[in-house]
């Protein structure tokens, strides 16, 4: 936990889980009821991607210009169904965001100095390196069935791209052996709210 320069206490929280399990549904009430200052990882990453910045050139040179728009802007679906089909690509892709998106996370940590909670939401919580600079790392659990539906439903996703996100994210066991709690958000029964007062009150 860290003191910030008006000796308020600070808890930094790594929201994490695979694709479509509710990060950013847990992260808007975080936001909406505890005032949490958020951070999206991916939205960092698409920010860089975005022309003229610094992920940009490095994309373009390594994917070719196939990867852009008629505006000149980084396809993201584009690249999305290059880099997810070669490990080899999906790591070079890797290399041209993460180590600036860290940068921009912890500059952007540094900077609150009002706050008590901020959380950062990645899917990818190893190459994010959350333990560096998380107090406590909360996994949002879904079952994989549960998961695919949404994305379908909500997404328009087809079966071939979620098991192409889903086999470059790594298992339940992997999220939960790195997480500090988890939390449950696929029965109506179980109350996410409920959930996070009882996380945030340390019980
Ligand atoms: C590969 C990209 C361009 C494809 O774009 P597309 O619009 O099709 O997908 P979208 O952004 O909606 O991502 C869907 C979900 O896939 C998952 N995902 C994204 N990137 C990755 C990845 N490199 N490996 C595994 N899962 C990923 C996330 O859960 C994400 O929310 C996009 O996913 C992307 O920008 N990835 C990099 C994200 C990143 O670097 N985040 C920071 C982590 S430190
Ligand atoms: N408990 C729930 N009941 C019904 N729908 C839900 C529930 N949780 C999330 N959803 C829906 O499922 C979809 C995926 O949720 P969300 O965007 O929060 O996932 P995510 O983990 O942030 O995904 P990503 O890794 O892509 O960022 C959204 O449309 C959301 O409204």
């Amino acid at each position: 936990m860290k003191q910030n320069k008006d000796d308020i206490c600070m808890k930094v929280i790594g929201l994490t889980g695979g694709v479509g399990s509710g990060k950013s549904l847990v992260a808007d009430l975080l936001e909406r009821k505890y005032q949490a200052y958020l951070i999206n990882m991916d939205q960092i990453a698409h920010n860089l991607m975005k022309k003229g910045n610094l992920s940009y050139q490095l994309i373009l040179e390594y994917f070719g210009m196939e990867i852009l728009n008629e505006a000149g802007e980084i396809d993201r679906k584009k690249l999305g169904s290059i880099a997810y089909k070669d490990e080899e690509r999906l790591s070079r892709l890797n290399s041209f965001t993460h180590p600036y998106v860290i940068q921009y996370t912890k500059k952007q940590i540094e900077e609150q100095k009002e706050k008590r909670l901020v959380c950062v939401e990645t899917a990818l919580p190893l190459q994010a390196g959350l333990e560096d600079y998380c107090d406590e790392i909360w996994y949002v659990f879904a079952p994989e069935e549960v998961r695919r539906e949404r994305l379908k439903k909500t997404r328009n996703y087809d079966d071939k791209k979620i098991e192409m996100i889903f086999k470059n994210q790594i298992t339940e066991e992997e999220y939960k052996r790195l997480s500090t709690h988890v939390l449950e958000n696929y029965q109506v029964s179980v109350s996410l709210e409920k959930q996070i007062e009882i996380l945030l009150a340390g019980k």
